[in-house]
């Protein structure tokens, strides 16, 4: 975690401020209840830390192949050296699909959200620390709906206090890499009704979506157990 953290800082930001005129996910989760189905943010992630080995496919089909599964929106890794992604996949993806995007990087300065355009941006307040509030207003005002990720009571208390309305309990303890799906069932009731919560990590099963449903979830973030196998399948069972 640590190289990661420190490559994300020297990474360098945009020259010039982005403006974005963003899909809305709530209105896209509300969608996607209405019809009966689970709100999922299917994750283009080719590689990851915890997972073995690269998909080589292009990664605009794997989200067009998301989408058709019944996906709500799709998280895209921008992160180059640990995740496999880059702004320039984000760009592609977020052309040709007409789902929200979650650009999912590790941002840690202002100048890195002009870096490509997104509808949602993720701001890990374990990161981020006491730029939360700044970094959250700094989002907001380019246009981006930030997503707040926490893992935490006291960053979820953060959070709050830093104004995200849509917020993300990561499952995975960042640190020790470990998923343990009771973090979202002991977090989730500490947040006010009109949050948007998104339970993140650790999804693998219909089983597992059912838990978090129950435990308070408006949506899932999952990525390896859609990424393993047929893309589309995985996505239409876990959004049934
Ligand atoms: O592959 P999973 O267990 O379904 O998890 C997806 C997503 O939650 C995970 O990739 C993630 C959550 N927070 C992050 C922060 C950075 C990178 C990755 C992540």
């Amino acid at each position: 975690m640590r190289a990661i953290l420190e490559a994300a800082r020297e990474r360098p930001g945009g020259e010039t401020r982005v403006s974005v005129d963003a899909q809305s996910f709530p209105e896209a989760v509300a969608e996607t209840e209405a019809a009966g189905r689970v709100p999922v943010i299917a994750e283009v992630k080719p590689t990851s830390p915890t997972t073995e080995g690269v998909r080589e496919d292009d990664p605009v089909e794997l989200a067009r192949e998301m989408v058709a599964g019944g996906a709500t929106a799709l998280s895209v890794l921008t992160e180059p050296e640990h995740f496999g992604g880059s702004a320039e996949s984000l760009r592609r993806i977020r052309e040709a699909v007409d789902v929200p995007v979650l650009r999912k990087d590790f941002i840690m300065n202002e100048a890195q959200l002009d870096v490509v355009e997104s509808d949602l941006v993720l701001l890990i307040a374990r990161f981020v620390g006491e730029d939360l509030s700044d970094l959250v207003e700094a989002a907001r005002d380019r246009g981006f709906q930030p997503l707040v990720e926490v893992h935490t009571r006291e960053e979820l208390t953060a959070a709050l206090a830093a104004g995200a309305d849509i917020i993300g309990i990561n499952n995975r303890d960042l640190g020790k890499l470990e998923v343990d799906l009771g973090t979202f069932e002991e977090l989730a009731p500490e947040a006010p009704d009109d949050v948007l919560l998104v339970a993140e990590s650790g999804v693998k099963s219909v089983e597992d979506a059912r838990r978090m449903r129950e435990a308070g979830a408006d949506a899932l973030l999952v990525g390896t157990a859609i990424m393993d196998g047929d893309v589309r399948q995985n996505t239409e069972t876990l959004t049934q």
